[in-house]
């Protein structure tokens, strides 16, 4: 793989922009952990991030239990068969009696193995008449007895630092009884729309007029971070002034750790923010070679204090925004939030579409609507129209198809990558 390159200038051709993997590299070069952290209670915990890993203290589960409702015996006895009955142990019982030699035990789910005991039978296996057990023959020894320590060793990692907390990781914790947790701050984040056209839905000026769109991308992308460990600092609509814009990243930058914008990314005259990017700080990359997404922009702010605050500027063309938020935004976030992403889950299914000429050097993500083919298998279609202002295109797709760089047609049938949106929760 070549060194990604830096891009400083404007009007490339897609030979000449950024590819997918270079500028993922160049984002991943660029971002580490930029949050403190906090100890809070495990219940609050969901959805933030873990900057300890959590230890189990103890074994999990801490003693053999039974996997069933059933009677407890010991293997070596079961040339006999039919036991006496010594005695009852359920959930909960703690003062456990070692098995008296020679008996089988009534046993719950759940509850505490007597010493002396290594199998269960079910009881829908077994027989009983008054005090006595009739077990099922070719049980094999510690059948239906589940080990201390068989889901965790003490000292196992029960959840590693970097992970974002979901239900089964509060399930982890609680199995090892962490009710307190050191996770890190939430990232704080400026989200400004660019915009002469821009109004916000429910504002007092009356219906929309010729010339006015509604900014359905603020109401997308607090969506979109709503599902992530941030903190909205501040979001609002701003005109296209290039003072107006220098001011809003300037303040902006002083109050946040990461700014997004939308709109005014690529080289129009009412397009600003490539210029008061390179004012204010940094650029690390501009124009990429995909679609859509082709201006966005990411780059770091410089502060007359204190670390610089990161920037990512996001394509005003609402399909455009929402598939630069998930492929570079969505992982951004997650990296200075002190989370450690987890690779996008992917799937090979059959195109029930063909590609009779797409640009060479350009990836394209194509908004794709899973189906089943002519066979009844799954297959999936690409969304009929193309354009980036479509947002019934994304509520009617399921995720991304990925055309990498290299192919320029492709057969119905042929396999291709199809990122589910729900790989980006
Ligand atoms: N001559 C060229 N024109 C365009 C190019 C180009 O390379 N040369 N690139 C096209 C591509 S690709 C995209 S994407 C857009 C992106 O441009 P900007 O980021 O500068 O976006 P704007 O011009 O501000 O807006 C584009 C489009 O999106 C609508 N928009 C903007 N913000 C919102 C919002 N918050 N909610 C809803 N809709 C929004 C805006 O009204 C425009 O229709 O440029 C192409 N043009
Ligand atoms: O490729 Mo732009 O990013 O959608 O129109």
């Amino acid at each position: 793989m070549n060194e990604p390159r830096l891009i400083n200038d404007c009007f490339l051709h897609d030979q000449e922009r950024l590819r997918h993997h270079e500028a993922v590299a160049i984002l991943r070069a660029n971002l580490s952990t930029v949050v403190g952290t906090e100890t809070i209670n495990s219940s609050d915990a969901l959805g933030r991030v873990l900057a300890q890993d959590i230890i189990a203290p103890h074994a999990v589960p801490l003693h053999r239990n039974a996997a069933v409702d059933g009677y407890a015996f010991a293997h070596v006895d079961l040339v006999r068969q039919r036991l006496p009955i010594s005695n009852k142990i359920a959930a909960g019982d703690t003062a456990i009696a070692p098995l008296k030699a020679g008996t089988a035990v009534r046993i719950f789910t759940g509850a505490p193995m007597p010493n002396g005991a290594d199998s269960v039978a079910m009881q829908e296996d077994c027989t009983t008449d008054v005090d006595f057990v009739t077990l099922p023959l070719g049980l094999k020894s510690g059948a239906n007895c589940r080990l201390a320590g068989e889901d965790l060793e003490k000292g196992d990692v029960a959840v590693e630092k970097g992970t974002r907390l979901r239900p089964v990781h509060a399930a982890a914790l609680a199995s090892v009884g962490a009710a307190q947790v050191a996770v890190y701050k939430k990232l704080r984040v400026t989200l400004l729309s660019s915009g002469n056209e821009l109004r916000t839905p429910g504002d007092q000026k009356g219906e929309l007029i010729t010339g006015e769109v509604w900014d359905t991308n603020a109401a997308m992308l607090r969506g979109l971070l709503a599902a992530l460990p941030v903190e909205l600092v501040h979001q609002s609509i701003i005109q296209d002034n290039e003072a107006v814009v220098r001011n809003a990243l300037e303040l902006a930058s002083t109050k946040c750790d990461l700014i997004i914008t939308t709109g005014g990314a690529s080289r129009g005259q009412e397009d600003h923010m490539l210029s008061c990017l390179d004012a204010l700080g940094k650029r690390h990359l501009w124009q990429l070679a995909i679609k859509p997404g082709r201006p966005m922009m990411f780059g770091q702010i410089q502060k007359v204090e204190g670390s610089d605050c990161l920037y990512l500027g996001l394509p005003g063309n609402p399909v455009a925004a929402f598939v630069c938020f998930l492929l570079y935004g969505r992982e951004m976030v997650l990296r200075l939030a002190g989370a450690n992403p987890q690779p996008i889950a992917a799937f090979m299914v059959p195109a029930n579409f063909e590609i009779t000429s797409k640009k060479p050097d350009r990836r394209e993500f194509l908004r794709g609507v899973l189906t089943t083919n002519e066979t009844g298998e799954l297959a999936v279609e690409r969304f009929p129209r193309d354009g980036s202002g479509l947002i019934s295109s994304l509520t009617q797709s399921h995720g991304l198809i990925e055309i990498d760089e290299e192919t320029t047609s492709l057969n119905r049938g042929t396999p291709v990558r199809f990122l589910p949106y729900s790989s980006f929760d």
